[in-house]
């Protein structure tokens, strides 16, 4: 599918930025950030890594937990990617769970250069209790949001197409569906990241308040 005048992002270029423990240390909140949230082992990191080509950009773990902050990549001036905590862990120590989850919540509550949420969730096991609470969050506060289901490599395509229906239809019931789209997904195979990057460059070049359209600002240069 193409789309004109959606500008589209070299995801390659994408450089470890910062990586900030609270919402404080935070770069700078302007210009335009997509966060890629989940619970733990999900593929957040993974996912970064296909997207961005670069394999050593977002540790990415077998031991889940492993990104305790909030990590940032940009992808130029004012473009960035957030890589977020993982949530749902168990075995990290409640008290420092509720911390995460508290600087969690500040971020997306308070990040107003945040434009999209991409939601990740094992293929096998999608739709868990904090996955809901996101995207209700999401759906609620008016955040588009972009649903990955994970490892889609470890099913056919027959039951990972049906596992998107059954995650679509449920979205649908529980009136969770508004602004909100879902695609299968695999790290290693690369699957699905022409679909992920033609959201992610929607989001990521939406003029902000105030600014106009791209355009409407110049006519685009011949390549
Ligand atoms: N087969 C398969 N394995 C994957 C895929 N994505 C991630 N993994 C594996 O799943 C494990 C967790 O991946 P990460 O990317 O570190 O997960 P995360 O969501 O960043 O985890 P936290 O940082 O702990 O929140 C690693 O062993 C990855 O190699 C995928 O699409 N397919
Ligand atoms: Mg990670």
């Amino acid at each position: 599918m193409s789309e004109p005048n959606v500008e589209r992002i070299n995801f390659r270029r994408a450089q470890y930025l910062v990586s900030a423990p609270t919402l404080a240390e935070c770069p700078e909140d302007s210009g335009a950030e997509v966060a890629f949230a989940g619970r733990s082992n999900a593929g957040k990191s993974s996912a970064i890594n296909a997207l961005t080509d670069n394999g050593k950009l977002a540790r990415t773990s077998k031991t889940p937990g492993r990104t305790q902050l909030i990590n940032f990549f940009s992808l130029g001036e004012q473009q960035r990617l957030v890589d977020l905590p993982g949530y749902g862990y168990a075995k990290v120590a409640r008290s420092m769970k509720d911390e995460w989850q508290r600087h969690l919540a500040f971020y997306l509550e308070q990040r107003r250069c945040l434009k999209g949420l991409v939601l990740l969730m094992d293929i096998r096991q999608p739709l868990k209790e904090f996955d809901l609470q996101m995207l209700s969050w999401a759906v609620t506060s008016g955040l588009p949001a972009h649903v990955l289901l994970t490892k889609a490599d470890k099913l056919k395509n027959g039951p990972a197409n049906n596992a998107r229906f059954a995650v679509e239809k449920a979205l649908k019931e529980l009136e969770l569906d508004r602004g909100v789209t879902v695609q299968l997904f695999s790290a290693p195979k690369r699957k699905g990241l022409e679909k992920l990057e033609q959201r992610l460059n929607q989001w990521l070049t939406l003029p902000s308040e105030g600014e106009m359209p791209p355009d409407e600002i110049a006519p685009e240069e011949d390549q």
